[in-house]
């Protein structure tokens, strides 16, 4: 018996509704009390007015005739009275509706958001923001998939929920005429709301379903009408293109729906005429009745007022379709949150073995002390169809830069992503001083590398944000922070921003500036060198020079030295006058290193290296080849 009951409850506590209202008792139980107020108004107020009017209407008769003063007319006024407290009330809906979906948004969109971030940043690694499936259920807890806000479910569900429970009250007070009248109209409007409700649904899932083409009409929308991706588009004249591209990926998402959708709207035309008959049979009985004066004037009233408010039972409206897609981003959202969240569990439980050997559990505090080594890493992208690595093997001595040298697309972003396990090889290891990389703690270790990424990070903070990134307060270290901007070459840059250290670097912002793609760069620099001095031991710098102007490069290149001094650095860059300076130059090609040596090693060779080198010094010296 517990067992048939339990059934319902679990099925009633895990539908997509009861979720989304248990996600706003859990942001504030107050609010979800007020808002459980509001079902009750919106139940009860509506036919409460109709009820009153309906016996005002019924005592008119017996107060024209006796008179106002009269028992009767009193009884007359008193109704009125009642109905007319009623319709205020009912007025009032309105107002406190958009009062409390105004507060019930805002306060679900800071949950929502705060929920996608834990979620999103706990894996470790980057692969999952490359999955189309957790790509969509971003884009949808963000109502950017379905265009329908998923912070509105709460509010949505209350206001449907309240027009349901109003139609069924009709019904009941329709079944105090004639019992099987108000049964005969609930089933008749379920009836009709069923059919109704899958159309909803199925054109729902398959809008849900088309993920793919409609992330893409967005990308595309976007592309248009944001202004960074803009200027580009209004230069070479993508306008039209875009447009067309927009339509093409919306219409070929949407189209299997609207198949379904006219297939299922012949069902629902069949189910309406029937529920039109049972209408029509009610009214009728309703008509008859009154005729051979079976009721009064009152309950006639007030069974007429009855019959469409009992509609609310089956009325299935926009705000269904809307609030169907709404509710598509629970399941996204809790799919998201069990699916990532866990690995940030896996990652931080430092003493759980059970964590296994991919969390790592190894303080890397001062590691490398020897070497990192590469030992026949494979790699290949998800859904990639060939190895970018196949056979790599390569020692990094501790202490000392490499630089990685290769054609575009050898893999060199690629590999130092794996140094810094942002990805993991799909074969072979990693070893630091002789330990899998796999064994260290992740985060510790991610807090080890210090990265300039030829995309760094713009972030719209202030210039000292920018270079320490303390954004959780604490205390930082002015002497280090200086050091950091004059190894970058960014202390004139510093000093002649308006607010010095405290400009913010956006002009979004009141009292912001932007810089160029230089001066950024060299920001992005500091940064990393900032982190070296707080106990980075690894420094990656992935074409540190590619927007340096030529004195600020060559000024690097006095630097180099001094700046990768003591720290185990791999620089890689298209610039062989950066490349030279490392202690050691390793060439990628096909998947493995094929030279490893110094400058003057690998132009003693005459290979790979020497060729590059040569070719791109020729032409800077007008086409005269040197060493
Ligand atoms: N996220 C990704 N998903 C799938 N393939 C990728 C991804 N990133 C890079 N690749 C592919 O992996 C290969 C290596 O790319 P990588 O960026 O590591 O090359 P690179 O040597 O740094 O090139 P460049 O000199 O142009 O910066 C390329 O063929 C590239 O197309």
């Amino acid at each position: 018996m517990l067992s048939r009951l339990s059934h319902p409850v679990a099925t009633l506590k895990s539908s997509r509704r009861v979720r989304a209202l248990r996600l706003l008792a859990s942001v504030s139980p107050a609010l979800a009390w007020t808002v459980g107020a509001f079902v009750v108004a919106e139940a009860v107020l509506p036919n409460l007015t109709l009820i009153a009017m309906g016996r005002a209407t019924g005592r008119i008769p017996a107060a024209a005739r006796d008179g106002l003063s009269s028992g009767a007319g009193h009884s007359l006024l008193v109704a009125l009275a009642v109905a007319g407290v009623c319709y205020g009330f009912s007025l009032l809906r309105g107002p406190a509706e958009d009062a409390l979906s105004s507060v019930v948004r805002a306060r679900m969109v800071v949950t929502l958001q705060r929920r996608l971030v834990t979620a999103v940043s706990a894996p470790a690694g980057i692969a999952h923001l490359e999955d189309s499936e957790t790509l969509d259920r971003l884009a949808n807890v963000q109502g950017q998939l379905m265009n329908a806000a998923p912070a509105d479910a709460p509010m949505t569900i209350a206001s449907q929920l309240g027009g349901w429970l109003s139609g069924t009250m009709a019904c009941v007070v329709l079944s105090t005429f004639r019992w099987w009248l108000g049964l005969a109209m609930f089933a008749a409007w379920i009836a009709v709301r069923r059919p109704l409700g899958q159309l909803v649904r199925t054109r729902v899932s398959s809008f849900r379903a088309a993920g793919e083409p409609l992330r893409r009409a967005w990308y595309l929308f976007a592309l248009a009408t944001r202004p960074n991706a803009a200027k580009e588009a209004r230069v070479f004249g993508l306008g039209a293109w875009l447009a067309a591209e927009h339509r093409t990926h919306y219409v070929s998402g949407l189209t299997p729906t609207w198949h379904e959708m006219r297939r299922q709207g012949r069902r629902v035309a069949t189910v309406a005429v029937g529920v039109f008959a049972v209408f029509a049979l009610s009214a009728g009985t309703l008509g008859w009745t009154a005729y051979h004066h079976e009721i009064g004037l009152g309950t006639l009233a007030v069974m007429l007022t009855m019959l469409p408010s009992s509609m609310t039972v089956g009325t299935v409206s926009m705000t269904d379709f809307q609030l169907e897609m709404m509710l598509t981003a629970v399941p996204d959202l809790d799919a998201l949150t069990d699916s990532l969240v866990p690995m940030a569990d896996a990652v931080d439980a430092v003493d759980d073995t059970s964590a296994g050997t991919s969390a790592g559990t190894v303080d890397p505090a001062g590691m490398p002390r020897r070497d990192v080594v590469f030992e026949n890493v494979a790699f290949r992208y998800p859904g990639g169809e060939s190895d970018v690595f196949s056979d790599l093997n390569l020692t990094l001595r501790a202490g000392e830069s490499t630089a990685l040298v290769g054609v575009n697309g050898a893999g060199k972003t690629t590999l130092v992503t794996l140094l810094a396990r942002l990805r993991d090889p799909s074969r072979g290891r990693i070893l630091v001083d002789g330990l899998p990389l796999n064994d260290l703690h992740v985060r510790d270790w991610q807090k080890q590398v210090a990265v300039v990424y030829q995309d760094y990070t713009r972030y719209p903070l202030t210039a000292e944000e920018n270079v320490t990134l303390n954004l959780l307060g604490g205390p930082v270290d002015d002497a280090a922070l200086r050091q950091a901007a004059e190894r970058a070459g960014a202390t004139d840059l510093i000093d002649n921003l308006p607010n010095g250290w405290r400009t913010i670097l956006s002009p979004q912002y009141e009292g912001g500036t932007d810089l160029s793609g230089g001066q950024w760069q060299r920001i992005a620099l500091a940064r990393a060198l900032y982190a070296i001095s707080r106990g980075a031991t690894v420094l990656i710098l992935d074409e540190p020079t590619a927007q340096l102007d030529v004195r600020a490069e060559a000024a690097f290149y006095d630097r180099f030295l001094e700046i990768t001094q003591g720290v185990t650095s791999i620089v890689i860059s298209h610039r062989f006058s950066t490349v030279r300076r490392a202690n050691r130059i390793a060439v990628l090609d096909a998947g493995h290193i094929t030279e490893l040596g110094s400058h003057t090693e690998l132009l003693a060779q005459a290979g790979t290296y020497a060729n590059l080198f040569t070719t791109q010094a020729a032409a800077f010296t007008g086409g005269r080849k040197r060493a």
